[in-house]
C-alpha cells in the first residue's frame, strides 16, 4: 500500500488501549493513533482513517451513537466494535446497522482482530488500486488527452463532449469508420460524473441476430435451450453508467420495437423472465450510415430514430482535418516507438506531403495502422515515403458519388496548392478558381499551405 494503513483505536482504558496500539503497530504499514472518548475522535475524522476499532462504552457516548456519527462523516470505513460483555441483540443491531464485526473482550480478541484488520487492509487496498486505475482511464479518456487534434471542428468536438457529458442526455455520434466515434463515446462517458460506473459498448453488426436479444436484455435459467443459469443483460449490467450501441442502423426491426419499449419504460425484463427490473443508463449511439436516410428507407424505425437523436454529434473525416493528419502520425509514430522499444524516427518532408494528399478512407484507423508499419519499416531515424503502405490506387478511396462534392473540392485544392508548394496564385490559376477562395479556405484550415514538421 502507497500510503499508510490509519488505524484509530477508541479505547477509555488506558492498559486495554495501549495494547491494542501496540499490537496493531507491529505491521510497518500501519499508523496506530488513540484516542479515550468519542468527542476526541471526532475531532479528527477529518484526518480519514481507514479503520475504527470502538470500545462500546464511552466515558461521553454508546458505542452506537458514536458509529452513527462516524458513518455520517466517513461512510464506507471500517468500525469494528469491541465490548467489554457478549450481548447478542446489541451485538446484531450494531452489525445490522453497518459495523464491519463486533468482538468481545477476551483471550481470543488480539488474534481475531488482527485478521480484520489484515482483511479491512487488503480490501482498502484494492479499492484505491482500483480508483488509481479509474483516475488514470479517465485522464486517458479526457477528450485533450484522448482525441487529439488542432483543427477546429476538433475543437468543436471537444466543446460538444464537454456539454454531453454535463447532462445524461442522449447522445448519437455519426462519422465515416475509424473516425474516432467510440473514442469521443468513452470520453463523454469518463467526463461525467457516470465515470465511476461501467462503460459497456456493444456492437449491434458483430453479434449475430438470435444472440443480440439475450446479449442486450439478459435472460432467466432456462428460458431457452442452453440458458442454464441466468444471465443479465448489457443493459442492466451498464446499470449507473454509460451504454454505447455501435453500428445501431444494424439493429433489426424487431429488435428496434423492443429496445424502444425498454428505453421508454426505462425497466427491461430478462428473456424468459416476468420481473421488470429498472435501470439508469446514459445511452450512446453511433453509425457510420445516414440514419435519417435508414428511416426514410424504411429500414429504422422513425419513434426510434427520434428518441435515440438527442444530442447529435458528427464526426469529421480525417480528410477534411487538414494538418491534425500530421499532428496525429507523428503522435502515433512516437507512442508506437515508445511501446515497442523502437529507436525514436520520423517522418520525411515527402512521407508527410504524401500522407497529407492522401484520402484515408479509414481514416484514424487507417492513418495509425500506415505510420505505425512504416515506423517497422524504416532503415534509419527516418521514414521514406516509400515505406508509407498507402492504398494509393483509385479503389482505396471513396468512390466519388460517396464524397460530399465540398470534400471532393478541398481535396483537389489541397493536392494541387501542396503541389505549388504552397503558392496561392498559381494554384488559384492552375484551377482556375479565386484567390479568395483558397485564402478562406487556408484561414479556416480547411487546408494548409505546406507540411510542416
Ligand atoms: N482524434 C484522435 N486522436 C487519437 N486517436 C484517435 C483519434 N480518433 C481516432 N483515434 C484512434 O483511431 C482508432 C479508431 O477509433 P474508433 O474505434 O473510436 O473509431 P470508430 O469511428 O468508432 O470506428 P468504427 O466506425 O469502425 O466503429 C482507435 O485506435 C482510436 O484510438
Amino acid at each position: 500500500m502507497t500510503s499508510p494503513f490509519q488505524i484509530f483505536v477508541v479505547e477509555d482504558n488506558e492498559w486495554y488501549g495501549e495494547l491494542l496500539v501496540h499490537r496493531l503497530s507491529q505491521n510497518s504499514d500501519h499508523v496506530v493513533r488513540r484516542f479515550t472518548t468519542a468527542a476526541e475522535c471526532l475531532e479528527h475524522l477529518g484526518d480519514r482513517p481507514d479503520l475504527i476499532t470502538l470500545d462500546y462504552s464511552l466515558p461521553d457516548a454508546k458505542g452506537e451513537q458514536l458509529m452513527r456519527q462516524i458513518q455520517a462523516r466517513l461512510p464506507g470505513v471500517a468500525v469494528i466494535v469491541i465490548s467489554g460483555q457478549e450481548d447478542v441483540s446489541t451485538a446484531v443491531t450494531l452489525l445490522r446497522e453497518g459495523a464491519y464485526d463486533y468482538l468481545v473482550k477476551n483471550d481470543d480478541t488480539l488474534p481475531r482482530l488482527w485478521n480484520i484488520v489484515g482483511k479491512v487492509e487488503q480490501q482498502v487496498r484494492l479499492r484505491r488500486e482500483n480508483e488509481l486505475l479509474r483516475q488514470q482511464i479517465g485522464a486517458r479518456y479526457a477528450p485533450a488527452q484522448a482525441i487529439l487534434g488542432e483543427h477546429p471542428s476538433v475543437k468543436q468536438l471537444h466543446g460538444l463532449i464537454a456539454k454531453a457529458a454535463r447532462t445524461s442526455i442522449t447522445v448519437s455520434i455519426s462519422g465515416e469508420t475509424g473516425t474516432g466515434k467510440e473514442l469521443v463515446a468513452r470520453a463523454i462517458h469518463f467526463q461525467s460524473t457516470r465515470a465511476k460506473r461501467p462503460f459497456i459498448a456493444v456492437n449491434m453488426a458483430a453479434i449475430p441476430r438470435e444472440l443480440l436479444e439475450s446479449e442486450l436484455f439478459g435472460y432467466e435459467k432456462g428460458a431457452f435451450t442452453g440458458a442454464a443459469a441466468r444471465r443479465i443483460g448489457r443493459l442492466e449490467e451498464a446499470n449507473g453508467g454509460t451504454l454505447f450501441l455501435d453500428e445501431i442502423a444494424d439493429l433489426d426491426l424487431a429488435l428496434q420495437a423492443k429496445l424502444l419499449r425498454v428505453l421508454q419504460e426505462r425497466e427491461v425484463t430478462r428473456i424468459g423472465g416476468n420481473q421488470p427490473v429498472p435501470f439508469d443508463v446514459r445511452l450512446v449511439v453511433a453509425t457510420h450510415r445516414d440514419l435519417l436516410a435508414e428511416v426514410q428507407a424504411g429500414r429504422f424505425r422513425e419513434d426510434l430514430y427520434y428518441r435515440l437523436l438527442g444530442l447529435p454529434i458528427t464526426v469529421p473525416p480525417l480528410r477534411q482535418r487538414g494538418q491534425d493528419v500530421l499532428l496525429l502520425a507523428d503522435s502515433f509514430v512516437r507512442e508506437f516507438c515508445a511501446q515497442n522499444n523502437l529507436a525514436s524516427c520520423r517522418l520525411s518532408d515527402e512521407a508527410r506531403r504524401m500522407l497529407l494528399a492522401h484520402p484515408f478512407p479509414g481514416n484514424v484507423r487507417e492513418l495509425k495502422a500506415v505510420v505505425e508499419l512504416a515506423a517497422v519499416l524504416a532503415d534509419g531515424e527516418i521514414i521514406q515515403a516509400e515505406q508509407l503502405p498507402l492504398r494509393q490506387n483509385l479503389t482505396a478511396t471513396p468512390p466519388l458519388h460517396m464524397m460530399s462534392l465540398k470534400v471532393q473540392t478541398t481535396a483537389i485544392i489541397q493536392k494541387c496548392l501542396l503541389e505549388m508548394k504552397g503558392d496561392v496564385l498559381a494554384t488559384a490559376a492552375r484551377l482556375d478558381i479565386g484567390k479568395s477562395t483558397i485564402y478562406r479556405m487556408l484561414k479556416d484550415k480547411e487546408i494548409i499551405a505546406e507540411p510542416s514538421n
